[in-house]
């Protein structure tokens, strides 16, 4: 019971996250099997917060950090290649503390992504308008076909 309202008040708190943000990183240790379980958790909440308000899935990078710390691993590369795949997301394993470049690889796979999203939005946008116009076109036709009859 006390589980499902604090999952309903997370749940809440992603649905108000997801009107702004264009996409999310999400960051565990690969030492860490705590912080890999939270991300699962919130990868879920993402994914099941979408529709509510985001037609288009928002885009999602999933990170596991600290991989110079290899000797102390508990997560594997395949579990968090696993997850991402099956909750289409991008992955990187990267190490902050050794150099920038993993960081700046998953900032741009992130952006990347946006922009995929943002097309599709618009993709999407425009194909109800169209269908939308083509409604208004057909729907008045056949009213008027019915107006003649009567
Ligand atoms: N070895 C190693 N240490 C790292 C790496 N990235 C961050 N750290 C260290 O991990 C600790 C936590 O880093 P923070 O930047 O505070 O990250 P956080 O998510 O706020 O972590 P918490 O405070 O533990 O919740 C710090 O001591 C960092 O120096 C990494 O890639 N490798």
């Amino acid at each position: 019971m006390v589980q499902e309202q604090n999952e309903g008040i997370a749940d809440h708190n992603i649905n108000k996250r997801l009107q702004w943000a264009d996409g999310f990183i999400l960051v565990y240790s690969i030492c860490d099997r705590a912080s890999f379980a939270v991300v699962e958790q919130q990868v879920q909440r993402i994914r099941r917060a979408k529709g509510i308000k985001c037609p288009v899935a928002p885009p999602i990078i999933i990170v596991g950090n600290k991989r110079d710390l290899r000797h102390r691993r508990t997560v594997s590369s395949e579990e968090g290649r696993l997850l991402a795949l099956a909750a289409d997301c991008g992955f990187f394993e990267i190490s902050a503390a050794e150099n920038y470049h993993g960081v700046l690889l998953a900032f741009h796979g992130l952006l990347d992504l946006i922009r995929e999203t943002r097309a599709l939005k618009k993709g999407a946008a425009g194909i109800k308008g169209i269908v939308r116009s083509v409604t208004a076109v057909f729907g008045r036709k056949r009213n008027d076909a019915k107006d003649t009859q009567d």
